[in-house]
């Protein structure tokens, strides 16, 4: 999917996360010159120099709500993903202000450096929370794509392409319910299931590589990319891994959490009445008039009645045996599934 990226220079803001992480080894792969890692954490970079020993990969620490570290890392590259955020909803919601620095004020920064140095394309990482948002986690990314998309609107000349890509639960990423889940099955407990009928996206870490790479390579200025996907209820994960773990499928219900929703939208029905629909990816323009709207009659309104969100309890719903063989193509769960019934065989 990658064009030849020899002598091209990468920066990945957040670069030591799950996201991180796999999109320098696909820019390894694809030739690319450098790439930088700016994170904080010193030690997850060491690990992360550790573990790859490539020195076309350099290593900042810096923290986005810094201008200054980001513009140090954004100088001399060409391309710019940004990946690092708060992304936890609970903590957010504890916290806002500091959703705020990082989210929106962080990302304005990375914004702000990447026109500055003359960054050719820089592409933001949001998420299906960010639509019609009630947690402060989804309202700061929210933000963050308003500050991309205003970058765009009011910079006729702007020196970097700016497009944001969305999308919805990443299966297996750091902190998220199903490592929680399969931690809590092999311990012998029952899976903490927040509400059974609450549905999610479920999309793979390629996956969702290939959508920024798709950004990447096809946005214009402004453009938002969302990945379409299939969508599942939490009690039918917990039962798919129940099932794949060989233990009875029940579980222990929490409740809702702080700031969480029972489904998430992927595309709001405003923005489905401008996409344009590329078959396994939706690519909705900036509206790029100005405030003068007058000079705008004769394009008349768009019709916003007859459309649906795209939500994940309209969405194509997986079933516990789709569920399964899903979570068998992911290579941590299929180990450890097989971990663990090699540990029967031998007990
Ligand atoms: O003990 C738990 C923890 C979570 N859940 C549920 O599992 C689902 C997924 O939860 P989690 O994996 O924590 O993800 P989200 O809170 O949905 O948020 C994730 O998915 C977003 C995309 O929607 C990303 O933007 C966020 O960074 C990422 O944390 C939700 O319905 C939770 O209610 C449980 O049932 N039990």
């Amino acid at each position: 999917m990658l064009p030849s990226l020899s002598e091209r220079r990468f920066l990945i803001t957040g670069g030591t996360g799950s996201f991180g992480q796999t999109m320098v080894s696909r820019l390894l792969d694809a030739g690319a010159a450098e790439v930088r890692v700016l994170s904080r954490d010193e030690s997850k970079q060491d690990a992360m120099r550790h573990r790859l020993g490539n020195d076309r990969v350099r290593y900042y620490i810096g923290d986005v709500r810094d201008y200054d570290s980001v513009l140090k890392a954004a100088r001399g590259m060409e391309f710019v993903f940004h990946a690092a955020a708060l992304k936890q909803v609970p903590s957010c919601e504890f916290f806002p202000l500091e959703a705020v620095r990082t989210n929106v004020l962080g990302s304005a920064n990375v914004v702000d450096a990447c026109e500055r140095v003359g960054v050719e394309t820089l592409v933001l990482l949001s998420t299906d929370k960010a639509v019609y948002p009630v947690n402060a986690m989804g309202m700061t990314k929210a933000l963050m794509e308003k500050v991309a998309q205003a970058h765009s609107r009011n910079n006729a000349s702007a020196r970097t392409r700016v497009c944001c890509v969305r999308y919805g639960n990443v299966m297996y990423s750091r902190g998220s319910v199903i490592p929680l889940f399969i931690d809590q099955i092999l311990r012998g407990g029952l899976p903490t299931v927040t509400d059974p009928t609450m549905t999610r996206f479920l999309m793979s870490l390629p996956e969702s590589v290939e959508l920024v790479e798709h950004a990447f390579v096809f946005g214009q200025p402004g453009d938002v990319f969302i990945r379409k996907a299939d969508a599942c209820t939490i009690g039918d994960l917990a039962t798919a891994l129940c099932n794949l773990f060989g233990v009875p499928a029940k579980f222990n219900v929490l409740g809702i959490r702080h700031g969480e929703k029972l489904y998430e939208t992927l595309a709001s029905r405003e923005e489905l009445a401008f996409a344009e629909d590329l078959g396994d990816f939706l690519r909705v323009p900036v509206d790029s008039r100005d405030l003068n709207y007058s000079l705008y009659f004769e394009e008349g309104d768009v019709e916003h009645g007859g459309l649906a969100d795209f939500h994940s309890h309209n969405a194509r719903r997986l079933s516990v045996p789709e569920i399964e063989s899903l979570l068998m193509t992911l290579p941590e769960v299929r180990a450890q599934v097989q971990a663990a019934a090699a540990a029967v065989v031998t007990t």
